[in-house]
């Protein structure tokens, strides 16, 4: 472990062996209802996924290394468990929700094993406990009251929106100067309630509004995305790649917008850049690997995407038959779809021209079991919380030549929007 390396008792080493009891549940209703205010921890898309809370175990890390250290600390800690797991499907018996940093050597990731998580997929529900506690016993009732509505004051960022427009045209000439072929960039809002903010409520509400979305919660960082970075299930891995946005129009207009974008040249170029990223980096990984040759739109309720479905099958033999998901994970971070091509000059002008801390924005987020599967997306239509009150909300976009600073300005609070609806809503 680095000197940065934090992790809680329950996981230091020589504690005696543990006990994590998986078993099938009728319990009715959404997962998010089930959760209690604290420490809530989210991965739900159409109401399937995984809610979980307490803290088993943590690891909080950083550095070049962060990524092995976390596969290292996992092993570690479901070695030599004592698992009585009735359903041994993806998800059951022990599980490890993550929330890697943008930048994971230099910002700090979070790693939480919860007390209790409660599963649900193709309709089966299981709850999964660790320790000496009876599953009956952890379930608290149902709670859905989201309590009187806001009142929020909003507050710019690290840069205020000319100033990042400014921004967004330096990166314009570098690129039409060959420095580099795209990059995305970010910027932070901030916002303030007269009440405290209630991750439960800010779930509930992302989660109805946009089911193709994956609502997650890890540590105090809360969204909806709709990009899913790496799922691996055995050795079957596929990703949804995202690129390429347009705003939503009322009616005709609507129409107009998305055969604009499904036609735009830029935007395909934007998007290719990001497919062909991740395929670049998966490709050693894999046996079989498929991008589609032509992107699909995804609608989502503030905005609508270019989209594409990429599988692939994990190499049976060979050190990289072998990677774990947080191996993947790591191989594959930051695609062009967050950093941008060439990636170390993406990655250095972020650096340069956004002026803040990513943190976790932008970051993977998912979860993984004893087995290694997982799923994980970007941190992205997400706010990190900040005290009772308060969060910091992130937004960005993909900059290539021929972007225009206010369209791209434009685009940020329409992403904005999604996490504005559930704290509005
Ligand atoms: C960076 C974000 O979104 C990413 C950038 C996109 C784009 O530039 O078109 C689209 C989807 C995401 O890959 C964000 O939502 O903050």
């Amino acid at each position: 472990m680095t000197a940065a390396a934090l992790t809680s008792p329950a996981a230091a080493g020589g504690s005696p062996a543990r006990t994590v009891t998986t078993i099938r549940t009728e319990a009715g209703g959404e997962l998010l209802d089930r959760l209690p205010a604290e420490g809530a921890l989210s991965w739900v898309r159409r109401g399937e996924g995984l809610v979980g809370w307490g803290e088993a175990a943590r690891l909080e890390v950083s550095g070049p290394r962060a990524l092995e250290e976390a596969a290292a600390w996992w092993a570690d800690w479901t070695e030599g468990l004592d698992t009585d797991d009735e359903l041994g499907i993806a998800g059951s018996g022990p599980v490890l929700f993550a929330s890697i940093a943008f930048d994971p050597a230099a910002g700090t990731s979070v790693f939480v094993v919860p007390q209790v998580v409660l599963g649900r997929r193709d309709g089966v529900a299981w709850l999964t406990t660790v320790g000496d506690v009876d599953p009956r016993d952890v379930l608290l009732p149902a709670q859905d009251d989201d309590g009187p509505a806001l009142r929020l004051r909003y507050a710019d960022g690290a840069l205020d929106p000319a100033t990042w427009c400014a921004a967004v045209a330096t990166a314009v000439q570098r690129i039409d100067a060959g420095e580099l072929q795209k990059v995305v960039l970010a910027r932070d809002l901030l916002v303030s309630a007269d009440a405290p903010l209630d991750p439960r409520r800010l779930l509930r509400k992302l989660a109805a509004r946009f089911p193709d979305c994956w609502t997650f919660a890890v540590d105090g960082l809360l969204g909806a995305t709709p990009e899913l970075l790496l799922r691996r299930s055995g050795r079957r891995l596929s990703a949804r790649v995202l690129a390429g946005t347009a705003p939503r129009g009322a009616g005709a207009e609507d129409d107009r917008l998305a055969a604009a974008l499904i036609g735009s040249a830029k935007d395909r170029a934007e998007h290719t850049l990001a497919v062909d990223s991740l395929v670049r980096a998966l490709e050693p990984f894999c046996a079989t690997l498929d991008a589609p040759a032509e992107p699909d739109l995804l609608t989502l309720a503030n905005v609508r995407h270019l989209a594409s479905d990429v599988t692939g099958t994990q190499r049976r033999t060979g050190a990289r038959g072998r990677a774990g998901l947080l191996e993947l994970v790591g191989a594959v971070h930051p695609t062009a779809a967050v950093g941008g091509t060439p990636t170390p000059d993406a990655v250095a002008v972020i650096a340069e021209l956004e002026g803040m801390d990513r943190g976790r924005y932008a970051g993977p987020v998912g979860w993984m079991d004893a087995r290694g599967d997982g799923e994980f997306g970007l941190a992205l239509r997400c706010a990190e919380l900040v005290g009772d009150d308060s969060a910091r909300l992130f937004a960005g976009c993909g900059i290539v030549a021929g972007s225009d600073p206010a369209a791209e300005l434009a685009e940020t609070q329409s992403k904005f929007a999604a996490f504005q609806a559930a704290l509005e809503g």
